[in-house]
């Protein structure tokens, strides 16, 4: 049996349509995972197909070795799978404080989530609506986390914030992995920021996964990135 989330030989993607090419990919309990890529590169899909929101045609997604490709997005959440999408999904219309109950999970607090993100307790009365971009995107994250995750999804959560509130979230990534238990995918475009949080870096194009190493070795090697991506780290 394998420890962790496995994908093998997945080809998936949406109706009739293949996005994902024969992926294979092991995330190991506690493993931080950086997944860089060019716009349409499938890798919002690789996270939709280990989340059940995309259309498998073949392969197989396990979870400690337990097959779980047959599950809804629901049962693999209660089973520890956590994703905060890019489009974020918050209600509007419901305050920070609802938002948060209504992910609500096992024995996860309000407390944990605004020991997190203090600016939530602070905006704890307000609208969904009426949140900056940064605080919409701490919300998105806390409600997931709500959920009691032991593998969290990231599906570009910098895109679009001012610096400093990307510093805080890649904090919060840090504070989150710190004990070892949870294991993270980190899907971004910042990929310096991304190769620095993660241990392990896998490149996608059309796709598939056309190389995969530790991401020091690609942080030292940007040649890489440009060779198999066409893309360059930023300072
Ligand atoms: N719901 C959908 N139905 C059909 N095709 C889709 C759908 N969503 C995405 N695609 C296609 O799948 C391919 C991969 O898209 P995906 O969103 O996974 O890429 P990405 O690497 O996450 O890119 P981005 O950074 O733009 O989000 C693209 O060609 C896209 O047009």
């Amino acid at each position: 049996m394998t420890d962790g989330l496995t994908l093998t030989n997945v080809t998936s993607g949406y109706g009739p349509t293949h996005v994902l090419d024969r992926v294979n990919l092991n995330l190991r309990p506690g493993e931080r995972l950086a997944v860089i890529g060019r716009n349409g590169a499938g890798k919002t899909t690789l996270l939709a197909t280990i989340m059940g929101l995309a259309k498998l045609h073949e392969g197989t997604v396990t979870l400690n070795g337990a097959p779980i490709h047959g599950l809804s997005p629901h049962k693999r959440s209660s089973l520890g799978l956590g994703l905060v999408p890019q489009t974020r999904d918050i209600f509007k219309s419901l305050t920070v404080e609802e938002n948060l109950l209504s992910a609500k999970r096992g024995s996860a607090t309000l407390d944990e989530a605004y020991a997190l993100f203090p600016r939530l307790k602070e905006r704890r009365k307000n609208g969904g609506g009426q949140l900056s971009g940064g605080e919409q995107q701490m919300l998105a994250i806390a409600r997931t986390l709500m959920t009691e995750p032991d593998v969290i999804l990231l599906d570009e959560p910098l895109e679009g914030l001012a610096p400093v509130i990307c510093e805080q979230l890649m904090q919060v990534f840090e504070d989150l992995c710190n004990d070892g238990r949870r294991s993270v995918v980190l899907v971004e475009q910042h990929a310096t920021a991304a190769l620095k949080f993660a241990d392990r870096a896998v490149l996608m194009a059309n796709g598939a996964i056309v190389h995969e190493g530790p991401a020091t070795e690609l942080l030292a090697r940007p040649d890489l990135l440009n060779r198999h991506i066409g893309v360059a780290l930023s300072a």
